[in-house]
Formats: C-alpha cells, sequence, structure tokens
C-alpha cells in the first residue's frame, strides 16, 4: 500500500499550537488515506495526543488546517466527527458506566440511526424497526469481537481485556471511514496486543486508521505508513522499513530515554 497514490480522507497542514511559550506542534503535516494504516509516533511528550485532539476538533491550531475529503473543517468539535464519518477511541476505555455492554455499542452506531439515539434507547416514538436494526447490528460486531457473552453486562464489571475490545466494537459499528485510536494497546499485553494489531489491520483494508502508539512492535508491524514527531516536529516520515533506518528516530527516542534516565 503506498500513501501518495490515493487522495487523503483526512490531512493535517502546517499545524501550529502553543501551550503559553511551549511550542507542541510546529508546522506539523499529515495524511491518511483510505485502506491505510498511518502510524504516529514519538517519545513522550513529542505531541502526538496534541495533533491527534487538533484533527478531533478538541484543541484549537493557532496555524494551519485540517482537511477532510478535500473540505477544510472549520471549528469542527468531537461531537461532530461521528456525522462525517470518523470514529476514535481515547486512551483509557471511556465506556458509559450506566449503560450495558451493547448499549455502548449501540450508541456509537449513532450514525447508522435514522431517527435519533435519544428515542431509540428510551423506547420512545415509533422506532422499534430501527432499534432492532442497531441492536442485531451492534449484537452481530460484539459477536465478531468475541465478547457477545458480555453484551448484557455493565462494563465496568468485565475484565480490561473485554472492555477494551467493547470500547473498539463500539468505536466500528457505525463503519466509519475514518478510525482514529489513542494508544488502543495501552494495558494490553502478548496475545490480546497480536490480536489487536491483526484486527486494525483488517480495519485498515475497509477505512483510513490513525494509530498513537507507543507499542513499537505493533507499530511497525501493522502500519502502512509512519509519521514520528520529536520536540512538536516531524522528524520522519515513511514506511516502517524507512523508520526502523533512520538514524534521527533513533536518536530522538535515545535521547528521550537518557533525558528519562537521569538524575536531574
Ligand atoms: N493543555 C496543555 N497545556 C500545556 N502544555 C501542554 C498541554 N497539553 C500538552 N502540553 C505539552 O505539550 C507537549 C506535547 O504533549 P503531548 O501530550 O501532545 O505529547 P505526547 O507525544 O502525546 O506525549 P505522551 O506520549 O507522553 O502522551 C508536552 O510538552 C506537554 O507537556
Amino acid at each position: 500500500m503506498t500513501t501518495t497514490t490515493l487522495a487523503p480522507l483526512l490531512r493535517a497542514e502546517g499545524v501550529t499550537v502553543r501551550f503559553g511559550g511551549l511550542l507542541a506542534l510546529g508546522d506539523v503535516g499529515l495524511a491518511v488515506p483510505p485502506g491505510t494504516v498511518v502510524g504516529l509516533i514519538g517519545p513522550n511528550g513529542a505531541g502526538k495526543t496534541t495533533l491527534f485532539n487538533v484533527l478531533s476538533g478538541v484543541v484549537r491550531p493557532q496555524q494551519g488546517r485540517v482537511v477532510w475529503k478535500g473540505r477544510p473543517l472549520r471549528g469542527h468539535r468531537p461531537h461532530h466527527l461521528a456525522g462525517l464519518g470518523i470514529a476514535r477511541t481515547l486512551q483509557g476505555l471511556n465506556l458509559f458506566p450506566g449503560l450495558s455492554v451493547l448499549d455502548n455499542v449501540i450508541v456509537g452506531a449513532d450514525r447508522l440511526a435514522g431517527g435519533g439515539m435519544p428515542a431509540m434507547l428510551t423506547g420512545l416514538g415509533g422506532y422499534q424497526r430501527d432499534e432492532r436494526r442497531l441492536r442485531d447490528k451492534a449484537m452481530a460486531v460484539l459477536e465478531d469481537f468475541g465478547v457477545a457473552d458480555a453484551a448484557h453486562a455493565m462494563p465496568q464489571t468485565l475484565p480490561y481485556g473485554v472492555q477494551k475490545r467493547a470500547a473498539l466494537a463500539r468505536a466500528v459499528v457505525a463503519e466509519p471511514e475514518l478510525l482514529m485510536l489513542d494508544e488502543p494497546a495501552s494495558g494490553l499485553s502478548g496475545a490480546d496486543i497480536t490480536e489487536l494489531g491483526d484486527r486494525i489491520r483488517a480495519f485498515g483494508r475497509r477505512m483510513g486508521v490513525l494509530l498513537v502508539e507507543h507499542h513499537m512492535d505493533l507499530v511497525m508491524g501493522i502500519c502502512d505508513h509512519i509519521v514520528v514527531l520529536n520536540f512538536g516536529e516531524v522528524i520522519a516520515s515513511g514506511s516502517p522499513a524507512v523508520i526502523r533506518a533512520d538514524p534521527a528516530v533513533a536518536q530522538a527516542y535515545l535521547g528521550a530515554s537518557v533525558r528519562e534516565g537521569s538524575d536531574d
């Protein structure tokens, strides 16, 4: 898969963000084409979450813009994302604790609902047909994720790995065109990370995926294209093989580990 031949779904152009005197992002660009898994990596404090937040409409850049399918997004907010066809998972789980796993996933299917989610969840209005359709769809996705047994449980009663799968199921149930994942492997290990990687790869055949992740084996194993940030700037961009061989990337991570290990 090459990232240069397909028109990107999402693009950040010349994005600059300052927090007071700190330059969190300086003139950063990134593009996510359809059918492509793009990794965003960098040492702690490099600016990954800030860029994820700019793309999500949480943080407004002082300069630059975010472009969705060729159209600049002006003043977009996180609650606009689903309507655009963008889903995201955040660090942690962010499942609604008062809703069963199934209802959490149904909420994620909001974009597919004809009538409106509040009426559907409360049973008001003539939405029974839609509700049945969404329930079936949500159950099918939970089955696909191997957690259908947990459909009627409250999320907080379930093991972390099951909750993680439910959160991912909620993100993809509406069949987004772009999936943004912020550290999906955090808290997972071993076989769970391998399975997560297989799933992300499979998503990447149906949609664009932006993956912010610290787990280097996962990133190198599943990304088509990787963008590396350090101190708010893009220091490298290319295939996993190119990134692995780039001395500037090794230096950035080495510098970070030396700083973290220093006594002062
Ligand atoms: N709201 C904020 N106010 C002030 N500074 C911030 C804010 N958010 C982030 N920063 C700073 O901006 C820089 C980039 O932070 P960011 O969280 O984007 O990095 P990151 O690459 O996601 O790091 P990590 O891997 O540790 O999550 C850091 O120096 C951070 O301390």
